[in-house]
């Protein structure tokens, strides 16, 4: 019998045509089913959206249907058809008995794919993208769960839910100037939205892609999306090493190294790609099949035990996690995709940046530090070793990264183009974000680093438990009346080599112990250096925020900034005037110290002018001005500017003075020689 091709078939509309088996997929806004169609006798796999819970984005999933209905490519998953049933929108499409890529993976292939699976897959998604490419579509969203194979080994690329088309104008148009797709495999420039993007930005998620074959996860995954984000503007892209990767060929590095180049012009066409030689690897479906196919369960019953797999996770991160921010783990097990949550869920994302993803992030850091030590595959791409590149990936890479915070504010002031200005750009900013971001003319609102530090800071101080030792130790070689001030600086915030003696005694000049008080508190000069001015009651704008706020697919806490939150608190004695995050309670001791110094400082001036004006001229005699600021200030320490009454203090001081003269002039003497040993050593 002649085989009907799927566009010819009628496939039925109404619901009750077909019947649901089991739940074989899930996504951001819909479940799949495995299904029969009755009249045909067929088994489908039908996508179910609600669409109550679609966000509103009725435009995306009206684009789907309706690229998904248009398509006709063998290696790209079309739609039957599509209705609504109830409150749902059904979409009914052929069944890929394998499952995505990532299912795969999951279940048996934690480590990764060998690199003959990887050709093989890759070819076919890219002639995938070929003919998207070449009908003007970009896809937007190339990831292993977006990889479907059927029983046969066949592939198909799956998922328009965010795919754009080149020709569109209009409202469509401007869609390719938004921020879509899944933040570890979105390209740079989508990411940036300085000059749009096009088609180059699937080769980039190709590239993530191949990582993502190769190692079982795509790298950053397990960031927050701000930090993914962060770091793909800021680091070297990631890449193959050498050391880890040792198992896969050079073609294939090369390969992801000409996909993974920051400027997309830089990037070859899907047609080009499709004949780099790491193709010639790739073999038949059979041998999918064989490799990877065999052996596996059916994909309901996979993708029933990776859903207990979730669960229990989710119960162990949240007996990890419980006392910090109720971060839904659910989003970063299922792998974030379509992110259509605003400004705020990334600050409040950011906030939540801390160290519990470390262990795993080591290694994606290494290996995105170590490429950068490789040269042949690199010089494919120049940027990659660039100077400006390998320094900022060091200083990403390093251990101040730990704290997150830290990383964040130094891309936020090292790299060219602000991310977060560039973010503004790209997502909906409520009417609160609008009136309350005043630019402070470097591009970048202080109110967003603002509220980055407080929330950071909030959120690292839950770990206060841990850093509470370090912080006692820090502030024991503190004077003493500097501890409760200087905890108020909330050490958790500041990386801790910013607390070296250096920086310590900066000012050892000085005697008075706020001076050492003073030095403390500008190691938090750089994080207020755009902040924004804000009313002077020291209570933020938004301190009443304290809400858990369900947004897209993120369910955050919004760190709670009321007054009662005073541990917060930020002195900025550089500037003269506390930070507007400072509250009455938290600055009132230091306002007493200074006070109290103050007043100390002042009879001391009093009686110092009073010496001075009875002994004026009784030190002409010590003529190098340099010698007579030494010697007040030393006297001053020792208390000797108070006048000498008796004959003999006259004559002790006086020997005092000689001696103190001597010592001057063997200083100077030693250096001298000193700096002649040099010259002769140079010389
Ligand atoms: N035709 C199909 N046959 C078999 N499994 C499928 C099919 N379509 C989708 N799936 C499975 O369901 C999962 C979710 O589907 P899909 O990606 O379309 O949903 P989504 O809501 O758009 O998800 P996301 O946006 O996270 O990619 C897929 O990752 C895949 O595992």
């Amino acid at each position: 019998m002649k085989e009907v091709h799927p566009l010819e078939k009628r496939y039925p509309v109404s619901a009750q045509d077909y019947k649901l088996y089991e739940e074989v997929g899930d996504g951001v806004s819909a479940t799949v089913f495995r299904a029969l169609c009755i009249p045909l006798n067929e088994i489908v796999a039908i996508k179910v959206l609600d669409l109550e819970k679609c966000n509103n984005d009725l435009d995306g999933i009206r684009r789907e249907v309706q690229t998904m209905s248009l398509i006709d490519h063998p290696n790209l998953l079309p739609a039957h058809c599509s209705f609504t049933a109830g409150h749902c929108l059904w979409v009914v499409m052929p069944y890929m008995a394998g499952g995505s890529c990532l299912h795969i993976m999951k279940s048996a292939y934690p480590e990764g794919f060998e690199e003959p699976v990887i050709a093989t897959l890759l070819r076919e998604v890219l002639k995938a993208l070929v003919y998207l490419h070449a009908h003007g579509h970009i896809h937007r969203d190339v990831k292993a769960g977006n990889i479907l194979i059927d029983y046969n080994g066949a592939i198909k690329l799956a998922d328009f839910g965010v795919s754009a088309c080149m020709f569109d104008s209009g409202d469509r148009q401007r869609s390719r100037n938004t921020f879509v797709g899944t933040p570890c495999w979105m390209a740079p420039e989508v990411m940036q939205q300085l000059h749009g993007y096009d088609f180059k930005a699937d080769i980039w998620s190709l590239g993530i892609t191949a990582l993502e074959l190769a190692h079982g996860h795509a790298p950053f995954s397990k960031y927050p999306p701000m930090k993914v984000l962060l770091m793909t503007l800021q680091n070297a892209p990631p890449g193959l090493d050498y050391e880890r990767d040792k198992r896969f060929s050079k073609s294939f590095k090369e390969m992801v190294a000409t996909c993974l180049v920051k400027d997309p012009k830089k990037r070859p066409t899907s047609e080009k790609l499709l004949k780099h030689h790491f193709f010639k690897h790739a073999r038949s479906y059979d041998y999918l099949v064989h490799s990877i196919l065999d052996g596996l369960a059916s994909l309901g019953e996979r993708f029933r035990l990776l859903k207990t797999k979730e669960a229990d996770l989710l119960v162990q991160n949240k007996a990890l996690y419980e006392d910090k921010e109720q971060l839904s783990q659910q989003e970063y097990i299922k792998g974030i995709s379509a992110w259509n949550f605003n400004l705020e869920d990334l600050k409040s994302q950011a906030a939540l940046i801390q160290d519990y993803d470390d262990v795993s992030n080591a290694e994606d850091q290494g290996g995105s530090r170590k490429q950068m030590d490789r040269s042949d595959v690199d010089g494919l791409s120049e940027e990659r070793m660039s100077p400006e590149t390998v320094t900022t990936s060091i200083a990403a890479a390093s251990q101040e990264d730990r704290l997150g915070l830290h990383d964040l504010e130094g891309s936020l002031t090292s790299f060219p183009i602000r991310p977060l200005q560039a973010l503004k750009g790209c997502f909906d900013i409520g009417e609160d974000d609008k009136g309350a971001n005043s630019s402070n003319g470097k591009g970048f609102t202080g109110s967003e680093s603002e509220q980055l530090i407080i929330k950071s800071s909030r959120a690292m101080d839950q770990n206060a438990g841990k850093n509470e030792s370090e912080d006692s130790r820090q502030s024991s070689s503190l004077p003493r009346q500097s501890i409760p001030e200087y905890k108020m600086f909330s050490g958790s915030l500041m990386p801790d080599n910013t607390f070296s003696s250096r920086k310590v005694t900066g000012d050892e000049n000085r005697n008075f112990p706020q001076l050492k008080f003073q030095s403390d508190c500008n190691y938090s000069g750089p994080l207020y250096r755009q902040k924004r001015e804000t009313n002077n009651t020291g209570i933020p704008d938004n301190a009443s925020e304290s809400a858990v706020v369900q947004r897209g697919r993120f369910k955050v806490t919004s760190a709670d900034l009321s007054s009662k939150g005073a541990t917060n608190c930020i002195f900025r004695p550089s500037t003269g005037g506390p930070s507007p995050n400072v509250t009455a309670s938290a600055i009132l001791p230091s306002l007493q110290y200074i006070l109290q110094l103050s007043t100390v400082q002042r009879e001391e001036l009093i009686r110092l002018i009073k010496y001075l004006e009875q002994t004026s001229g009784k030190l002409g005699d010590l003529t190098e001005v340099g010698t007579n600021e030494l010697l007040q200030s030393e006297q001053h320490s020792m208390g000797l500017l108070i006048p000498p009454s008796s004959a003999r203090e006259r004559e002790l001081q006086s020997q005092l003075f000689q001696l103190q003269q001597r010592i001057g002039d063997l200083a100077r003497e030693l250096q001298n020689q000193k700096v002649k040993n040099l010259q002769d050593i140079v010389l």
